[in-house]
């Protein structure tokens, strides 16, 4: 019965960033709280997803890329996916706090994002930590009427900091609530997440 379930994959490496780059992206992120934008959804469906965005940040987009395209091989080899030339890597800085969320979806499924192959998720945080919550949830897939539609079955990721978590963008998952006490934006889940196109 379970036979026609599509495992996902996914590929955490730790310690991704420097220190010190760490740091610099924690201090610039602090300095651009007012740039930050409420997010919204492709399906502009409302209660769906929320957080904060910064869509701008061309320094760390540019680090984030160079560090991802120098382990790309590992990357494809790890997930046991056949290499492809990337055409581009897409990049976006996320704040979550109190309360926010990302209920399940997918990456790729309108026209605009059709040729985002792999998503890649950077998190980052200032210690100690002070949310709750927050995990990346990934589902399994089958296939339904010739659609992937996502399985019962998933796998809970934690968000470690200075983390970075890859996996297929046509996989459905979400992003369970967090709780940030504090309410502070410093105290916030931080990400910068994307994708890499074919
Ligand atoms: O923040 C995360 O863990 C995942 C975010 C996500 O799924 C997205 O931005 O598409
Ligand atoms: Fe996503």
């Amino acid at each position: 019965m379970n036979s026609d379930i599509l495992v996902s994959n996914y590929l955490q490496i730790d310690d991704f960033l420097t220190r010190e780059d760490k740091k610099r992206l924690l201090n610039y992120v602090f300095a651009e709280e007012a740039e930050f934008v409420p997010t919204s959804t492709s399906t502009d469906e409302t209660n769906y997803r929320r957080s904060s965005v910064l869509y701008s940040f061309p320094d760390f987009a540019e680090l984030m890329s160079d560090r991802i395209y120098s382990s790309l091989s590992t990357i494809f080899n790890k997930l046991e996916l056949p290499t492809f030339e990337s055409s581009h890597i897409e990049a976006q800085l996320t704040a979550h706090n109190e309360g926010n969320y990302y209920k399940v979806h997918n990456d790729n499924g309108s026209s605009g994002t059709a040729t985002r192959e792999l998503t890649y998720v950077y998190y980052f945080y200032r210690e100690p930590k002070s949310f709750l919550g927050g995990e990346l949830v990934i589902y399994d897939s089958k296939i339904e009427n010739g659609y992937y539609t996502n399985a019962e079955s998933f796998k809970t990721i934690e968000p470690r900091n200075n983390s970075i978590v890859f996996f297929q963008s046509r996989y459905m998952h979400e992003v369970l609530p967090v709780n940030c006490p504090s309410r502070s934006f410093q105290d916030s889940r931080f990400t910068i997440n994307g994708w890499i196109h074919r």
